[in-house]
């Protein structure tokens, strides 16, 4: 959201510095493997992409495409073995531990498809706990302004354990977005959800990006989920194969067919072979 040139720590961005036509999360040649000798496992090969400040992009492919290590890498949760992520045009794959901690907490907005939200904090304790670890300030009204906006604002004083699947899923944008972070990372945000509150939160996470110029990236194996966002990237055996922009259920559907039965859906086993996406 804020979409500016950031110090390395994790604090908040630098007035009057230039931010126009900088992605909000790039990925550079970035490559992560797992084991060792012949089990080693290429999730991701080597992926190049660049996601736009104020765009909403679903990453999709089949099982073990790589979506989740992609995830976790542009999201700072893990290292890529090579290549780097920027975050806002600064890279972040170089940081150290606790700078890394600290531009989680204050730049990226997290929602899981399992909520995770603490029991015993209120909607309103949950949505300021980002801040609170970031160390800064609560802003305890645009707490609630954001719960408003997710349609909960006679919930703020209710624990998780008193609302729906659907109303927790709310309240976890709401805490994601508390920070104003430069990208909100969505994983299977609708899994656990009825097609009801699923659409509820997807028609949030869209409001969230053209009401409050927020950015989000979110994996979903759901072709109806993915036609919210503005661009569909796909993955295929840790490469990209392809993307389509103003993605349609169907259009996504019949593409996930296809890399489905194509050879090659898994991650490679052996030395990474070269990336030839497919448009
Ligand atoms: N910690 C790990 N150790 C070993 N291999 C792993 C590890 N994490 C992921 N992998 C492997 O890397 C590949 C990519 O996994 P990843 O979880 O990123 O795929 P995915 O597309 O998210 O899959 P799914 O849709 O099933 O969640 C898979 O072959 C997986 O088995």
């Amino acid at each position: 959201m804020s979409g500016a040139q950031l110090p390395l720590d994790g604090r908040r961005p630098t007035a009057g510095v230039p931010t126009a036509g900088v992605p909000a999360v790039e990925l550079r040649g970035v490559r992560r493997s797992y084991g060792r000798g012949a089990g080693v496992v290429h999730a991701l090969g080597g992926i190049d992409l660049a996601l736009a400040t104020g765009s909403f992009t679903a990453v999709m492919g089949p099982s073990g495409s790589g979506k989740s290590t992609f995830l976790q890498c542009a999201a700072g949760l893990d290292r890529p073995d090579a290549g780097q992520v920027l975050l806002a045009g600064q890279p972040i794959s170089s940081l150290g531990e606790e700078s890394l901690t600290k531009l989680r907490r204050s730049r990226i907005g997290f929602v899981f498809q399992a909520f995770n939200l603490l029991p015993s904090l209120t909607a309103l304790q949950n949505v300021l706990l980002p801040q609170r670890l970031a160390g800064g300030r609560p802003d305890k009204a645009r707490a609630h302004e954001l719960l408003a906006r997710v349609g909960l604002g006679e919930h703020a004083s209710r624990r998780p354990g008193q609302l729906s699947g659907g109303q927790q899923q709310r309240v976890a944008l709401a805490r994601a977005l508390i920070t104003r972070p430069d990208v909100v990372f969505a994983d299977e945000p609708t899994g656990a959800l009825d097609t009801r509150s699923a659409h509820e939160v997807l028609g949030l996470l869209r409001n969230a990006v053209d009401s409050l110029g927020a950015t989000v990236v979110m994996v979903t194996h759901d072709p109806v989920a993915a036609s919210f966002a503005d661009r569909a990237v796909f993955l295929a055996g840790g490469l990209l194969a392809g993307e389509l922009q103003h993605p349609e259920p169907r259009t996504v559907s019949d593409r996930m067919v296809t890399l489905a039965a194509r050879p090659g859906g898994a991650p490679a086993r052996d030395a990474a072979s070269p990336s030839h996406p497919q448009g």
